[in-house]
């Protein structure tokens, strides 16, 4: 593990253990980039369920692998103002960073295109289907494809139709995105070529494109799409918000719309390839349903699909780690936690917790088909949960099951099926979000 072996000391900061091993001035980032699980699990057995992380430019996050930790999400003296504090260039001034009051205004004036009904409305499944079935044609076409790459277009482009913005260079667009996240982890030394120099030109050329959509959307107000529906809401409300404001919001609905489902949908492919059982299943299940459903009311036709986009989440979650702050002394399992104290809730070693799932480093569709009762927060926990729950789930559902079920209908047509050309355990990232290498590759045949 990417651990510095000249810090072997033993400390304490408010009498929870600092894991070993950190780095000066990036502290335990490399560990936590390239192998988070087996960190968080090799800390738990050493020093227990509470200890702190070095997130090097971020500082120390304590962090509590103890289930209990989920349910901070929902506290009402737990703040996500620390996200800002992490991320400012990155997130600074969106919804996600805000808590009380804020978070609900700018939250408001979004939310309700992304419900079923409000997708259902905007009739966004008919609008992804033919762009889903371009992308798997050309794939059969082509016969092998590097999966990230395909998928992170193809979600950009999926966003951007939602957001009713015209996508030209759209792998211009991704390896700006790329750049941007960057930001999260850059050290802070700014000269050319270095990463927080490069991410902050990327979000000013990101920006001065959102900017001018804006100025198009209140233009022509008559057109439809996401982004004037939000100018609509923010020009509408009472506290006027400010342009930044949206402009770091839209931000934040490319971004979140796009790194996240690009690296779950390049897993879906990955362990349909892997595993020849996951295909046959589908390949049958899109053969009985025969077409690609576009309304939410469809997905219930779809539950293999459905399955494949819940299990391959719960094995690969692309939202690994979450950074609170508590604003009040709390108690966390068998310990008092100051006021003050910085948080890190690791959503990655939950979803396949031993604690909350059966067999859980097992690919089971089973544990999706055969239950009987609805699902709850915490099978769903790679969305957070709270106030802050992902705004996305149902669109990212729909579009999974959308692109599982063009993907078993083409290939199965053209007589062929998904295989594995690379070694997918090289280059997987987990933060700042989780994802496999770049340089994965599948074929078709
Ligand atoms: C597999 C795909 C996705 C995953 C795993 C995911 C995960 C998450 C998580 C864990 C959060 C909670 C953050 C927190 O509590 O601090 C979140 C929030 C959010 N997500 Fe997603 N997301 C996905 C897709 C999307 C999509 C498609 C969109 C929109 C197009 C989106 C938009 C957002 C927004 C706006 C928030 C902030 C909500 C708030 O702060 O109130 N996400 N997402």
């Amino acid at each position: 593990m990417l651990l510095n072996p000249l810090n072997r000391r033993h400390r304490l900061r408010h009498d929870i253990p600092v894991v070993p091993g950190a780095f000066p001035l990036v502290g335990h980032l490399p560990a936590i980039v390239c192998d988070l699980p087996r960190l968080l699990r090799r800390a738990e057995s050493t020093l227990g369920s509470h200890f702190w992380l070095d997130f090097g430019p971020a500082g120390h996050l304590m962090t509590c692998v103890d289930p209990d930790a989920f349910a901070l999400l929902r506290h009402k003296d737990v703040s996500s103002a620390l996200i800002e504090e992490i991320a400012p260039e990155l997130l600074g001034g969106t919804l996600v960073a805000q808590d009380g009051g804020a978070h609900r205004q700018a939250r408001d004036a979004i939310k309700a295109a992304f419900v079923p009904k409000g997708l259902t409305q905007a009739g966004i499944g008919d609008l992804f289907a033919p762009v889903i079935w371009a992308r798997v044609q050309a794939w059969r076409d082509r016969g092998d494809v590097t999966i990230l790459r395909e998928t992170g277009d193809l979600m950009l482009k999926l966003i951007f139709s939602l957001m009713g913005i015209p996508a030209q260079d759209l792998p211009g667009w991704h390896r700006k995105y790329r750049q941007l996240l960057q930001l999260i982890v850059a050290p802070l030394v700014d000269l050319p070529g270095l990463p927080l120099r490069r991410g902050r030109a990327a979000r000013d050329w990101i920006d001065a494109q959102l900017r001018q959509f804006v100025r198009d959307a209140r233009a022509h107000a008559a057109r439809t799409g996401l982004i004037n529906d939000m100018v609509s809401a923010f020009d509408r409300s009472d506290d006027a918000l400010s342009d930044d404001v949206l402009v770091a919001n839209i931000r934040l609905l490319l971004l979140g719309g796009h790194e996240t489902t690009a690296s779950t949908m390049a897993w879906m492919v990955i362990e349909l390839a892997r595993q020849p059982v996951l295909w046959d299943a589908l390949v049958e299940e899109a053969q009985r349903v025969g077409a690609v459903p576009t309304r939410h009311a469809d997905l219930a036709q779809c539950p293999v699909a459905e399955a494949l986009f819940r299990e391959t989440l719960r094995l690969h979650p692309a939202v690994t780690l979450l950074p609170r702050r508590a604003l009040q002394e709390l108690q966390l399992g068998q310990r008092r936690i100051p006021a003050g104290t910085h948080l890190c809730i690791p959503l990655l070693h939950f979803s396949t917790s031993a604690l909350l799932h059966e067999a859980p480093d097992q690919f089971r569709l089973a544990r999706w088909l055969q239950r009987t009762e609805p699902i709850r927060p915490v099978d769903m926990l790679q969305f957070g949960t709270g106030p802050h729950v992902c705004i996305g789930y149902h669109l990212v559902w729909l579009e999974m099951v959308q692109f599982c079920i063009a993907l078993a209908l083409t290939m199965h047509k053209a007589g062929v099926r998904p295989r594995l050309l690379s070694d997918v355990e090289k280059g997987r990232r987990y933060y700042p979000t989780g994802h496999p290498s770049m340089k994965v590759r599948i074929g078709f045949s």
